[in-house]
């Protein structure tokens, strides 16, 4: 259980030498016991979007299809969102994060209730036996003058332009790269934009401030996002790790003005497993913070997820049964961090049988 943001905690403990006991990890997880050489595909988005590069569309659309199969993960280049904006967002979540922790006490919940705007800590903390060493603060991706009142931050506490901007961007990005990932499994034309119709987006910015003992804590448990895909920024600072069945645990080095995205557990269900949703965890260091920056991109809350038709046949049958997403996101957080359990708790008897 914790009643405040661990920014809260290091200034307290000006001296921050040991890990509170309440951070420290059980030592099976082994934090730090990362494969180096491995790294994750970079994709160019230009041979997909650019009419000039020919051939390059193909090549594009076999690689991301490699991406989503092995890895369920990928990083962007040439993606369309320029420099500017990204760095307006990271200015904007280090923004928050300078505010002092007083000021911001008034958003910060400890409860999981689905209200719009959550300033908390670890993933769960009225719930959290160990505690992660993360504050976060989530938001819908954007927002109105109006809503933003009651959804946001107040105005001088999270610049608004900059993350409106950083949002509207992504969720064009988002749109170009759903229509890539249709035609990779050919499906019909606007399949997955369809799918996702009226999507829900939510930005979540997580703050991971130096930690004493980094060997011990955990910025982030592993999970996968129940969502549909994942998109992150970060301020320069590496720390994300990706699961990949043969070199283990990955730390992921960033390229500076790239994006990051993860494949979520809606996507693994619309390709009938196809593609699959990567395990990934935030680990964190002794001498500076780190900011990720991550929208997470799902169905609306209302809409029914099923495999898609074209991609149920005798040899291939339906691995999951139908889901109405809000339904799927209750049943994710009840079940926390650390399992695959949602996805299990939707696979049919076939999948079963099959492991
Ligand atoms: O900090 C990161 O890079 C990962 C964030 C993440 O996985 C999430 O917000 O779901
Ligand atoms: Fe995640």
């Amino acid at each position: 259980m914790a009643s405040k943001p661990i920014q809260a905690l290091i200034e307290q403990l000006q001296i921050h030498q040991s890990l509170p006991q309440e951070y420290v990890q059980p030592q099976k997880i082994q934090i730090q016991a990362a494969a180096g050489g491995a790294q994750i595909p970079v994709l160019d988005l230009s041979e997909f979007t650019s009419s000039a590069a020919a051939g390059g569309k193909e090549e594009f659309l076999r690689e991301l299809d490699q991406a989503c199969r092995e890895w369920g993960a990928f990083q962007v280049i040439n993606h369309g969102v320029p420099k500017d904006i990204l760095q307006g967002m990271r200015n904007a979540a280090k923004h928050f994060y300078d505010v002092p922790v007083e000021e911001k006490m008034k958003y910060f919940v400890t409860v999981f209730d689905g209200r719009p705007m959550r300033y908390s800590t670890s993933f769960d903390s009225s719930r959290d036996v160990i505690l992660e060493w993360k504050d976060v603060l989530r938001i819908p991706a954007e927002a109105s003058a109006l809503e933003a009142d009651s959804v946001w931050p107040a105005k001088e506490h999270l610049p608004r332009d900059a993350v409106n901007s950083y949002g509207g961007r992504i969720n064009d990005f988002v749109s170009v790269l759903l229509e890539a990932m249709t035609e990779s499994l050919e499906l019909p034309a606007g399949y997955l934009n369809e799918e996702l119709a009226g999507r829900e987006r939510i930005l979540a910015m997580n703050f991971y401030p130096p930690c004493p003992d980094p060997n011990q804590a955990i910025g982030l448990g592993a999970h996968s996002d129940a969502t549909a895909l994942t998109v992150i920024v970060q301020n320069q600072v590496n720390g994300l790790q990706l699961f990949h069945k043969d070199h283990q645990w990955v730390t992921v080095k960033m390229l500076p003005e790239a994006l990051l995205v993860n494949l979520g557990d809606q996507l693994q269900i619309i390709s009938n497993g196809r593609y699959h949703s990567v395990e990934h965890r935030a680990v964190v260091n002794k001498e500076k913070l780190r900011i990720s920056v991550a929208t997470l991109i799902g169905p609306a809350k209302s809409s029914s997820i099923a495999p898609a038709p074209q991609l149920v046949d005798k040899t291939h049958p339906a691995l999951y049964k139908p889901v109405v997403f809000k339904d799927y996101l209750l049943n994710y957080i009840k079940l926390g961090l650390n399992t695959r359990g949602a996805l299990q708790t939707i696979t049919t008897a076939k999948t079963e049988a099959q492991n």
